[in-house]
């Protein structure tokens, strides 16, 4: 799409939810400065109206500023012009129902733009392109199944526009949902493809021949050959996270989430193509190449993070074109981004322990896989067992919230989860729309570090090394950005956003109204250069606080524990499983923050 490449080439507008297609998060703007960061003052700020957690941020094209929230959707379109006065408004109509199939909070991580339209991806799965001068619907698709009835399908994720085309995933592997991503006609909302993580080739548009997988083609059935029975179809491998495109190649990138259930002695397997990232034409979606990361996970490791996008990057002495991942499973991977090789995978949490290492010599019958640590083998422990004191957590070393990468110093810098867990998996049976989780997991602060639950890194992906690690108390669970000021910032849960140098000392911070899980953004308008941010504080890992779920009785009716057949009472005195483990985690943010949706924007004094 030429005219949304030239729009975010100009770092005066923030035209794509991250900065560009290679999912950058960078800016040239440099009028903020590690000099004068720590003169920053509020220039303005709006109030959503909206509760629950804010994921995201805005969009600016040229004098209009576009802003989402949480469930029930409402799109804003601001006049920069005038300090945010309300140009339009949309507020779609959703069946509220579908606040009951959001697995980790009813977020939703921005709109797009392309075409002159706004495209938003609701929670109830609809599609709707709004024209982006008045608001007005141009058209609207259902992408999922409806909520009542309907086997748990959810949206979450922001969509991504590639030439004429919107790119579209799915939620709901917490309720068995079979994840696909989409792609719709921009110009009327027709479906243009539609590839499956899991199923029959025909569905998953996987080429039995000519996809590969580290280098090989994956032969026929791949998506089905190793589920047991039609367990695949049930499989999981949502797509709720970011998706990336090379234009040179033509690839759209993007990562499947875990396969269902949670319990893993129930699927036997790879359960491919779930934890995977996909490298897929954007024109047809026929998948290029793919590489699962954790194979037959049994953890919760989604595979869905953002996949960041770096031309020639030196990899011992080869210039590369290449593809950087920090996985959920506490392994950040580079990539040849053309054929799929792995050229690193390193830890970048030094507490990560489920596995050793991944393999790395191609002539190993292990090649590209992890090489599981027995103890902390959820499956090999076995059902009804409680295996702890497993790192990561569930929510990963890191879950969606988007790292940054600056060209100018070729590092990246990284919002991390320092949290390990218990995880005991239960027998689970499918029932559509319900909840098909299959774990009890409690969540606490990686033991013997320096009892924090966060930290901010910045990441050397050539070598796979940390460069830095600044501790936070609370995950950091906001979107990084990097600028040619020479700063980065970030947000914390507790509501600060925090100005760090090049070498991670922090210059300034502002505590904004609510817990901070939105992703930083910057643009230019009238000569200035501004910071935007939604606060809003939710997601998973503020689950407690958005949902409610810090009392024991909303805990066992949230947890699913009633429809799982478990004792609902025995499961109500342990709050700190609730959603989905992480209330007893982060019960100590209810002593910095509370909710409440609230874009600030940021400015240097006049
Ligand atoms: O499997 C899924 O379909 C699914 C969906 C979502 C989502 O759409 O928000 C999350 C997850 N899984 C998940 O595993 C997870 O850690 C998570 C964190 C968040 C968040 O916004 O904080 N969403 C989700």
């Amino acid at each position: 799409n030429d005219e949304l490449t030239a729009l975010a080439a100009d770092s005066k507008n923030w035209a794509m939810p991250t900065g560009d297609y290679a999912n950058h998060r960078y800016s040239k703007l440099n009028q903020i400065t590690k000099d004068n960061v720590k003169d920053l003052q509020v220039k303005w700020t709006f109030s959503t109206g909206v509760l629950r957690g804010h994921e995201g941020g805005p969009l600016v094209i040229g004098d209009v500023m576009y802003v989402h929230t949480p469930f029930p959707n409402i799109v804003y379109a601001l006049d920069l012009k005038n300090d945010g006065k309300i140009l339009w408004k949309y507020e779609p109509r959703q069946d509220p129902n579908v606040i009951g199939i959001m697995c980790c909070d009813t977020v939703n991580r921005g709109v797009a733009y392309g075409d002159g339209k706004i495209i938003l991806n609701q929670a109830d799965t609809t599609v709707v392109a709004l024209d982006a001068k008045t608001g007005e619907v141009v058209w609207s698709v259902k992408n999922g199944d409806q909520i009542d009835g309907g086997k748990g399908e959810s949206g979450t994720a922001a969509p991504m526009v590639v030439k004429d085309k919107v790119i579209i995933g799915v939620s709901g592997a917490e309720f068995g949902v079979r994840g696909w991503t989409a792609a719709y006609n921009l110009k009327d909302g027709s479906l243009a493809w539609k590839a499956y993580s899991m199923g029959p080739d025909s569905e998953t548009l996987i080429d039995p021949e000519k996809t590969t997988h580290l280098g090989k083609p994956v032969g026929p059935d791949s998506g089905t050959n190793t589920w047991e029975g039609e367990q695949w179809k049930t499989g999981g491998g949502t797509t709720w996270g970011w998706f990336a495109y090379d234009p040179k190649s033509n690839l759209v990138f993007y990562g499947t989430g875990n396969p269902s259930t949670w319990n893993p002695v129930q699927r036997p397997g790879d359960n491919r193509w779930s934890m995977t990232l996909m490298a897929r034409d954007a024109d047809t979606g026929v998948a290029k190449w793919l590489y699962q990361m954790t194979p037959h996970d049994e953890w919760d490791y989604d595979g869905v993070n953002e996949n960041i996008l770096v031309d020639a990057m030196d990899i011992n002495g080869e210039k590369r074109d290449v593809l950087v991942h920090f996985d959920r499973n506490g392994f950040a991977y580079t990539l040849d981004r053309n054929t799929g090789e792995l050229l690193v995978a390193k830890k970048y949490d030094p507490k990560v322990n489920w596995a050793t290492e991944v393999v790395m010599d191609p002539n190993s019958d292990q090649y590209g896989r992890p090489q599981v640590v027995a103890q902390y083998s959820t499956h090999q422990n076995g059902e009804d067992t409680n295996t702890t004191g497993v790192c990561p957590a569930a929510l990963g070393t890191k879950d969606q919230q988007p790292a940054s990468y600056s060209p100018k110093t070729g590092l990246f810098y990284v919002p991390t989860n320092h949290v390990c867990m218990d995880y005991e998996p239960y027998r689970v049976s499918y029932t559509a729309g319900q909840p098909y989780v299959g774990a009890t997991v409690s969540m606490y602060p990686a033991p013997d570090s320096h009892g924090g639950m966060g930290n901010f890194i910045a990441w050397d992906a050539a070598k796979g090394e940390i460069v830095w690690s600044k501790p936070e108390q609370f995950s950091v669970w906001s979107g990084a950005l990097a600028t040619d000021g020479d700063v980065v910032f970030y947000g914390t849960l507790e509501g600060y956003i925090k100005a760090v140098d090049l070498d991670g000392n922090e210059l300034y911070k502002f505590k904004t109204p609510s817990g901070i899980i939105g992703n930083i953004n910057t643009y230019e308008h009238e000569g200035k250069q501004y910071i935007a941010v939604l606060s809003g504080v939710g997601g998973w890992a503020g689950i407690g606080l958005a949902g409610g779920l810090l009392s024991p009785e909303n805990a066992a009716a949230w947890h699913g524990a009633v429809g799982q057949g478990r004792d609902a009472g025995e499961e109500a005195q342990v709050v700190g499983t609730a959603g989905l483990g992480a209330v007893g985690g982060y019960a100590a943010l209810a002593d910095y923050t509370t909710l409440g949706g609230q874009l600030t924007v940021f400015g240097l004094p006049d």
